[in-house]
Protein backbone atom coordinates (compact mmCIF):
# COMPACT_ATOMS: atom_id res chain seq x y z
CA UNK A 1 0.00 0.00 0.00
CA UNK A 2 1.52 3.48 -0.97
CA UNK A 3 0.03 7.09 -0.78
CA UNK A 4 -0.18 9.52 -3.35
CA UNK A 5 0.38 13.01 -1.50
CA UNK A 6 0.01 15.61 -4.33
CA UNK A 7 1.34 18.94 -3.58
CA UNK A 8 3.56 17.15 -0.98
CA UNK A 9 6.90 19.65 -1.66
CA UNK A 10 4.61 22.82 -0.22
CA UNK A 11 4.22 24.16 3.29
CA UNK A 12 1.90 21.79 4.71
CA UNK A 13 1.98 18.24 2.60
CA UNK A 14 5.77 18.33 3.27
CA UNK A 15 4.74 17.99 7.04
CA UNK A 16 2.32 15.52 5.88
CA UNK A 17 4.99 13.68 4.35
CA UNK A 18 7.27 13.77 7.54
CA UNK A 19 4.46 12.98 10.11
CA UNK A 20 4.54 9.86 7.76
CA UNK A 21 7.45 8.87 7.80
CA UNK A 22 8.17 9.62 11.53
CA UNK A 23 5.56 6.88 12.25
CA UNK A 24 7.07 4.51 9.95
CA UNK A 25 5.00 4.54 6.80
CA UNK A 26 7.10 2.57 3.85
CA UNK A 27 5.70 4.08 0.40
CA UNK A 28 4.93 7.90 0.28
CA UNK A 29 5.31 9.26 -3.56
CA UNK A 30 4.77 12.99 -3.64
CA UNK A 31 3.55 14.84 -7.33
CA UNK A 32 4.04 18.44 -7.69
CA UNK A 33 4.30 20.79 -10.42
CA UNK A 34 6.78 22.77 -7.95
CA UNK A 35 4.97 25.82 -8.56
CA UNK A 36 5.51 26.85 -5.07
CA UNK A 37 6.87 23.93 -3.65
CA UNK A 38 10.44 23.05 -3.27
CA UNK A 39 12.05 19.50 -3.73
CA UNK A 40 14.53 20.42 -0.66
CA UNK A 41 11.20 20.41 1.10
CA UNK A 42 11.20 16.26 0.85
CA UNK A 43 13.62 13.87 2.32
CA UNK A 44 15.68 11.99 -0.28
CA UNK A 45 14.08 8.85 0.52
CA UNK A 46 10.69 10.38 -0.59
CA UNK A 47 9.84 9.62 -4.76
CA UNK A 48 8.90 12.98 -6.08
CA UNK A 49 7.42 12.97 -9.66
CA UNK A 50 7.47 16.49 -11.12
CA UNK A 51 4.46 17.22 -12.86
CA UNK A 52 0.85 18.28 -12.82
CA UNK A 53 -2.61 16.88 -11.06
CA UNK A 54 -4.14 17.11 -14.59
CA UNK A 55 -1.77 15.28 -16.60
CA UNK A 56 -4.14 11.96 -16.67
CA UNK A 57 -1.46 9.50 -18.41
CA UNK A 58 0.85 10.71 -15.81
CA UNK A 59 -0.80 10.14 -12.58
CA UNK A 60 -2.34 6.97 -14.06
CA UNK A 61 1.25 5.69 -14.21
CA UNK A 62 2.25 6.68 -11.13
CA UNK A 63 -1.14 5.50 -8.99
CA UNK A 64 -0.40 1.96 -11.00
CA UNK A 65 3.05 1.44 -11.05
CA UNK A 66 3.38 2.58 -7.27
CA UNK A 67 0.60 0.89 -6.52
CA UNK A 68 -1.50 3.56 -4.98
CA UNK A 69 -4.25 3.02 -2.33
CA UNK A 70 -4.66 6.53 -0.88
CA UNK A 71 -4.56 9.61 -2.44
CA UNK A 72 -4.16 12.76 -0.01
CA UNK A 73 -4.89 15.68 -2.44
CA UNK A 74 -2.76 19.32 -1.54
CA UNK A 75 -2.04 20.79 -4.38
CA UNK A 76 -4.19 24.10 -4.73
CA UNK A 77 -3.49 27.75 -4.93
CA UNK A 78 -4.33 28.64 -1.91
CA UNK A 79 -4.42 33.11 -1.73
CA UNK A 80 -7.72 34.41 -1.40
CA UNK A 81 -6.46 37.91 -2.52
CA UNK A 82 -5.32 36.81 -5.44
CA UNK A 83 -8.89 34.55 -5.98
CA UNK A 84 -10.61 37.54 -5.95
CA UNK A 85 -8.31 38.93 -8.68
CA UNK A 86 -8.37 35.64 -10.69
CA UNK A 87 -11.22 33.42 -10.03
CA UNK A 88 -10.76 31.59 -13.37
CA UNK A 89 -7.60 31.01 -12.49
CA UNK A 90 -8.70 29.71 -9.03
CA UNK A 91 -11.51 27.58 -10.59
CA UNK A 92 -9.30 26.12 -12.74
CA UNK A 93 -6.24 25.37 -10.68
CA UNK A 94 -8.81 23.87 -7.39
CA UNK A 95 -11.74 22.69 -9.03
CA UNK A 96 -11.00 21.38 -12.98
CA UNK A 97 -7.68 20.03 -11.82
CA UNK A 98 -9.34 18.63 -8.76
CA UNK A 99 -11.88 17.16 -11.25
CA UNK A 100 -9.50 15.67 -13.49
CA UNK A 101 -7.34 14.47 -10.32
CA UNK A 102 -10.60 12.28 -8.96
CA UNK A 103 -11.55 10.96 -12.30
CA UNK A 104 -7.59 9.36 -12.83
CA UNK A 105 -7.99 7.97 -9.03
CA UNK A 106 -11.69 6.43 -9.71
CA UNK A 107 -10.21 4.87 -12.88
CA UNK A 108 -7.32 3.01 -11.44
CA UNK A 109 -9.17 1.96 -8.37
CA UNK A 110 -7.77 4.55 -5.59
CA UNK A 111 -9.97 3.28 -2.53
CA UNK A 112 -9.30 6.61 -0.41
CA UNK A 113 -9.04 10.21 -0.39
CA UNK A 114 -7.79 12.88 2.35
CA UNK A 115 -8.67 16.41 0.89
CA UNK A 116 -7.52 19.53 1.90
CA UNK A 117 -10.60 22.27 2.30
CA UNK A 118 -10.49 25.10 4.25
CA UNK A 119 -12.31 27.30 6.68
CA UNK A 120 -13.15 29.56 3.79
CA UNK A 121 -16.12 27.43 2.70
CA UNK A 122 -18.23 28.59 5.95
CA UNK A 123 -17.59 32.12 5.04
CA UNK A 124 -18.82 34.74 7.20
CA UNK A 125 -20.24 32.82 10.07
CA UNK A 126 -22.81 34.69 12.08
CA UNK A 127 -21.61 32.98 15.43
CA UNK A 128 -18.33 31.01 16.16
CA UNK A 129 -17.13 28.52 16.87
CA UNK A 130 -18.17 27.27 13.92
CA UNK A 131 -19.81 23.75 13.72
CA UNK A 132 -19.57 21.47 10.21
CA UNK A 133 -23.15 20.94 9.68
CA UNK A 134 -23.47 24.98 9.49
CA UNK A 135 -24.36 25.89 6.33
CA UNK A 136 -21.36 26.65 3.84
CA UNK A 137 -21.23 29.96 2.31
CA UNK A 138 -18.23 30.62 1.39
CA UNK A 139 -17.57 34.65 0.00
CA UNK A 140 -14.26 34.54 -2.25
CA UNK A 141 -13.96 32.46 -4.92
CA UNK A 142 -10.96 30.69 -2.84
CA UNK A 143 -13.57 29.11 -0.73
CA UNK A 144 -16.18 28.40 -3.61
CA UNK A 145 -13.33 26.63 -5.63
CA UNK A 146 -12.68 24.38 -2.44
CA UNK A 147 -16.48 23.67 -2.11
CA UNK A 148 -17.21 22.37 -5.04
CA UNK A 149 -14.21 20.19 -4.78
CA UNK A 150 -15.88 18.91 -1.68
CA UNK A 151 -18.60 17.73 -3.18
CA UNK A 152 -17.39 16.58 -6.33
CA UNK A 153 -15.18 14.55 -4.11
CA UNK A 154 -18.47 13.21 -2.04
CA UNK A 155 -21.02 12.87 -4.93
CA UNK A 156 -17.83 10.37 -6.63
CA UNK A 157 -17.61 8.41 -3.71
CA UNK A 158 -20.73 7.10 -3.46
CA UNK A 159 -21.46 6.59 -6.79
CA UNK A 160 -17.53 4.43 -7.18
CA UNK A 161 -16.84 3.33 -3.82
CA UNK A 162 -14.15 5.04 -2.92
CA UNK A 163 -13.99 6.58 1.23
CA UNK A 164 -12.63 10.00 1.69
CA UNK A 165 -11.72 12.28 4.68
CA UNK A 166 -12.42 16.00 3.64
CA UNK A 167 -10.17 18.05 6.41
CA UNK A 168 -11.05 22.10 6.46
CA UNK A 169 -8.26 23.57 7.98
CA UNK A 170 -8.62 26.84 9.87
CA UNK A 171 -5.34 29.13 9.86
CA UNK A 172 -2.51 26.90 9.67
CA UNK A 173 0.49 28.17 10.81
CA UNK A 174 4.39 27.64 12.56
CA UNK A 175 6.74 24.92 11.21
CA UNK A 176 8.52 21.68 12.06
CA UNK A 177 9.67 21.46 15.68
CA UNK A 178 13.07 19.58 14.03
CA UNK A 179 13.55 22.58 11.72
CA UNK A 180 13.29 20.13 8.76
CA UNK A 181 10.67 22.43 6.98
CA UNK A 182 8.26 25.07 6.89
CA UNK A 183 6.31 27.64 4.94
CA UNK A 184 9.18 28.88 1.96
CA UNK A 185 6.91 30.47 -0.38
CA UNK A 186 8.38 33.99 -1.62
CA UNK A 187 5.75 36.85 -1.17
CA UNK A 188 3.85 34.35 1.06
CA UNK A 189 0.96 36.76 2.34
CA UNK A 190 0.12 34.68 5.44
CA UNK A 191 -0.23 37.07 8.81
CA UNK A 192 2.53 34.70 10.96
CA UNK A 193 4.69 34.73 7.92
CA UNK A 194 4.40 38.18 7.05
CA UNK A 195 4.86 39.32 11.03
CA UNK A 196 8.07 37.23 10.96
CA UNK A 197 9.54 38.12 8.03
CA UNK A 198 8.70 42.36 9.68
CA UNK A 199 11.02 40.83 13.31
CA UNK A 200 13.31 39.49 11.39
CA UNK A 201 14.13 42.98 9.32
CA UNK A 202 13.07 41.10 6.03
CA UNK A 203 9.99 43.55 5.61
CA UNK A 204 10.45 47.14 6.84
CA UNK A 205 6.73 47.05 8.07
CA UNK A 206 3.71 45.12 8.44
CA UNK A 207 -0.19 46.41 7.46
CA UNK A 208 -3.29 45.23 9.99
CA UNK A 209 -6.10 45.13 7.71
CA UNK A 210 -8.52 46.41 8.75
CA UNK A 211 -9.64 47.82 12.69
CA UNK A 212 -13.29 48.50 12.24
CA UNK A 213 -14.51 44.87 12.80
CA UNK A 214 -17.10 43.84 15.05
CA UNK A 215 -14.45 42.11 17.13
CA UNK A 216 -12.69 43.05 20.58
CA UNK A 217 -9.78 45.12 19.03
CA UNK A 218 -11.11 45.75 16.03
CA UNK A 219 -8.98 43.49 14.29
CA UNK A 220 -10.14 40.24 12.50
CA UNK A 221 -10.02 36.71 14.75
CA UNK A 222 -8.25 33.50 13.53
CA UNK A 223 -8.00 29.77 14.71
CA UNK A 224 -4.30 29.08 14.22
CA UNK A 225 -3.67 25.69 14.08
CA UNK A 226 0.11 24.38 14.47
CA UNK A 227 1.17 22.78 11.00
CA UNK A 228 3.11 19.28 12.87
CA UNK A 229 -0.73 19.00 14.32
CA UNK A 230 -2.48 19.29 11.06
CA UNK A 231 -0.21 17.02 9.49
CA UNK A 232 -0.99 14.57 12.22
CA UNK A 233 -4.51 14.73 11.82
CA UNK A 234 -4.32 13.25 8.17
CA UNK A 235 -1.97 10.78 9.48
CA UNK A 236 -4.77 9.67 11.26
CA UNK A 237 -7.44 10.06 8.95
CA UNK A 238 -5.20 7.77 6.81
CA UNK A 239 -5.61 4.83 9.26
CA UNK A 240 -8.90 5.53 9.71
CA UNK A 241 -9.88 5.21 6.24
CA UNK A 242 -7.75 2.07 5.95
CA UNK A 243 -9.71 0.16 8.98
CA UNK A 244 -12.88 0.36 7.06
CA UNK A 245 -14.09 4.13 8.43
CA UNK A 246 -16.66 5.99 7.15
CA UNK A 247 -15.85 9.31 5.23
CA UNK A 248 -16.01 12.44 7.21
CA UNK A 249 -16.12 15.99 6.94
CA UNK A 250 -13.77 17.78 10.15
CA UNK A 251 -12.87 21.06 11.11
CA UNK A 252 -8.98 21.79 12.19
CA UNK A 253 -8.32 24.03 14.50
CA UNK A 254 -7.90 24.28 17.85
CA UNK A 255 -11.03 26.61 18.90
CA UNK A 256 -9.71 29.19 20.30
CA UNK A 257 -9.83 32.74 18.31
CA UNK A 258 -6.67 35.32 18.08
CA UNK A 259 -6.85 38.73 16.85
CA UNK A 260 -4.15 40.28 14.44
CA UNK A 261 -3.41 42.67 16.80
CA UNK A 262 -2.94 40.30 19.60
CA UNK A 263 -0.51 37.92 16.61
CA UNK A 264 1.28 40.60 15.94
CA UNK A 265 2.14 41.31 19.89
CA UNK A 266 3.48 37.90 20.38
CA UNK A 267 5.81 37.89 17.33
CA UNK A 268 6.96 41.32 18.79
CA UNK A 269 7.48 39.60 22.43
CA UNK A 270 8.55 36.07 21.56
CA UNK A 271 11.41 37.77 18.72
CA UNK A 272 12.10 40.49 21.33
CA UNK A 273 12.05 42.95 18.27
CA UNK A 274 9.78 45.88 18.32
CA UNK A 275 8.67 47.15 14.38
CA UNK A 276 6.22 49.51 12.62
CA UNK A 277 2.39 48.49 12.43
CA UNK A 278 0.44 50.32 10.20
CA UNK A 279 -3.03 50.12 10.74
CA UNK A 280 -4.78 50.04 7.23
CA UNK A 281 -8.77 49.54 5.56
CA UNK A 282 -10.20 46.14 5.15
CA UNK A 283 -8.70 43.41 2.41
CA UNK A 284 -10.86 41.93 -0.06
CA UNK A 285 -12.74 38.62 0.86
CA UNK A 286 -11.93 38.43 4.71
CA UNK A 287 -14.33 37.43 6.83
CA UNK A 288 -14.13 39.43 10.78
CA UNK A 289 -14.14 36.03 12.47
CA UNK A 290 -13.61 32.35 12.16
CA UNK A 291 -13.02 29.85 14.96
CA UNK A 292 -13.51 26.13 14.67
CA UNK A 293 -16.01 24.56 16.05
CA UNK A 294 -12.96 21.70 17.27
CA UNK A 295 -14.85 18.50 18.96
CA UNK A 296 -15.73 16.47 16.11
CA UNK A 297 -12.36 15.19 15.04
CA UNK A 298 -11.23 14.34 18.60
CA UNK A 299 -14.05 12.52 18.97
CA UNK A 300 -14.23 10.68 15.17
CA UNK A 301 -10.24 10.33 14.87
CA UNK A 302 -9.05 10.39 18.46
CA UNK A 303 -6.61 13.23 17.15
CA UNK A 304 -4.54 14.97 19.95
CA UNK A 305 -2.71 18.28 19.30
CA UNK A 306 0.56 18.89 21.07
CA UNK A 307 1.24 21.99 19.63
CA UNK A 308 -1.52 24.41 20.81
CA UNK A 309 0.51 27.47 22.35
CA UNK A 310 0.65 30.28 19.96
CA UNK A 311 4.29 31.37 21.74
CA UNK A 312 5.54 27.87 20.50
CA UNK A 313 4.53 28.14 17.21
CA UNK A 314 5.76 32.04 16.79
CA UNK A 315 8.84 30.67 17.91
CA UNK A 316 8.65 27.91 15.13
CA UNK A 317 8.13 30.70 12.43
CA UNK A 318 10.93 32.45 13.32
CA UNK A 319 13.60 29.87 13.80
CA UNK A 320 11.88 28.43 10.34
CA UNK A 321 12.19 32.10 8.70
CA UNK A 322 15.79 32.48 9.70
CA UNK A 323 17.23 29.45 8.32
CA UNK A 324 15.19 30.25 5.24
CA UNK A 325 17.12 33.15 4.84
CA UNK A 326 20.27 31.91 5.48
CA UNK A 327 20.15 28.78 3.04
CA UNK A 328 18.96 31.30 0.48
CA UNK A 329 22.00 33.44 0.71
CA UNK A 330 24.38 30.23 0.14
N1 LIG B 1 -1.91 27.42 4.38
C1 LIG B 1 -3.12 27.55 4.92
O1 LIG B 1 -3.34 28.33 5.87
C2 LIG B 1 -4.25 26.71 4.40
C3 LIG B 1 -5.50 26.83 5.02
C4 LIG B 1 -6.56 26.06 4.55
C5 LIG B 1 -6.38 25.16 3.51
N2 LIG B 1 -5.18 25.06 2.91
C6 LIG B 1 -5.02 24.10 1.82
O2 LIG B 1 -3.91 23.27 2.07
C7 LIG B 1 -3.32 22.85 0.84
C8 LIG B 1 -1.81 23.06 0.90
O3 LIG B 1 -1.55 24.44 1.13
P1 LIG B 1 -0.08 24.97 1.47
O4 LIG B 1 -0.26 26.09 2.44
O5 LIG B 1 0.81 23.84 1.80
O6 LIG B 1 0.32 25.62 0.06
P2 LIG B 1 1.65 25.46 -0.80
O7 LIG B 1 1.52 26.45 -1.93
O8 LIG B 1 2.87 25.51 0.05
O9 LIG B 1 1.50 23.98 -1.37
C9 LIG B 1 0.80 23.65 -2.55
C10 LIG B 1 1.67 22.66 -3.31
O10 LIG B 1 0.94 22.21 -4.46
C11 LIG B 1 1.79 22.27 -5.60
N3 LIG B 1 0.88 22.44 -6.76
C12 LIG B 1 0.04 23.48 -7.00
N4 LIG B 1 -0.66 23.26 -8.12
C13 LIG B 1 -0.26 22.04 -8.60
C14 LIG B 1 -0.64 21.24 -9.73
N5 LIG B 1 -1.57 21.65 -10.61
N6 LIG B 1 -0.06 20.05 -9.90
C15 LIG B 1 0.90 19.60 -9.02
N7 LIG B 1 1.28 20.31 -7.94
C16 LIG B 1 0.72 21.52 -7.74
C17 LIG B 1 2.72 23.43 -5.33
O11 LIG B 1 3.92 23.38 -6.06
C18 LIG B 1 2.96 23.27 -3.83
O12 LIG B 1 4.04 22.41 -3.56
C19 LIG B 1 -4.04 23.63 -0.26
O13 LIG B 1 -5.00 22.77 -0.85
C20 LIG B 1 -4.72 24.76 0.49
O14 LIG B 1 -5.89 25.18 -0.15
C21 LIG B 1 -4.10 25.82 3.33
O1 LIG C 1 0.08 41.24 6.35
C1 LIG C 1 -1.01 40.85 6.80
C2 LIG C 1 -1.50 39.55 6.56
C3 LIG C 1 -2.73 39.20 7.09
N1 LIG C 1 -3.45 40.08 7.83
C4 LIG C 1 -4.74 39.69 8.41
O2 LIG C 1 -4.54 38.53 9.17
C5 LIG C 1 -5.70 37.67 9.10
C6 LIG C 1 -5.27 36.31 8.61
O3 LIG C 1 -4.88 36.43 7.26
P1 LIG C 1 -4.05 35.29 6.49
O4 LIG C 1 -3.73 35.84 5.13
O5 LIG C 1 -2.94 34.82 7.34
O6 LIG C 1 -5.07 34.09 6.37
P2 LIG C 1 -6.60 34.07 5.88
O7 LIG C 1 -7.45 34.05 7.12
O8 LIG C 1 -6.89 35.11 4.86
O9 LIG C 1 -6.70 32.70 5.10
C7 LIG C 1 -6.14 31.48 5.58
O10 LIG C 1 -7.07 30.79 6.33
C8 LIG C 1 -8.28 30.58 5.67
C9 LIG C 1 -9.15 29.81 6.64
O11 LIG C 1 -9.48 30.60 7.76
C10 LIG C 1 -8.04 29.83 4.37
O12 LIG C 1 -7.95 28.47 4.56
C11 LIG C 1 -6.84 30.29 3.56
O13 LIG C 1 -6.36 29.27 2.70
C12 LIG C 1 -5.70 30.66 4.40
O14 LIG C 1 -4.79 31.40 3.59
C13 LIG C 1 -6.66 38.37 8.16
O15 LIG C 1 -7.58 39.12 8.92
C14 LIG C 1 -5.78 39.34 7.37
O16 LIG C 1 -6.44 40.47 6.90
C15 LIG C 1 -2.97 41.36 8.08
O17 LIG C 1 -3.63 42.16 8.73
N2 LIG C 1 -1.75 41.70 7.56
Amino acid sequence: MAVLVTGGAGYIGSHMVLALLDAGHEEIVVLDDLSTGFDWALPPEVKLVVGDIADQALVTETILQHRIDALAHFAAKIVVPDSVADPLGYYLANTAKTRSLIETAVRTGVKHVIFSSTAAVYGEPETVPVPEDLTTSPINPYGRSKLMSEWMIQDAAKAHGFSYVILRYFNVAGADPRGRTGQSTPNATHLIKVATQTALGQRSHIDVFGTDYPTPDGSCLRDYIQVSDLAEAHRVALTHLRSGGESLTLNCGYGRGYSVLEVIEVVKRISGRDFEVRLCPRRAGDPAQIIAGADRIRQRLGWVPKHDDLDAIVGQALAWEDSLSRRNRV
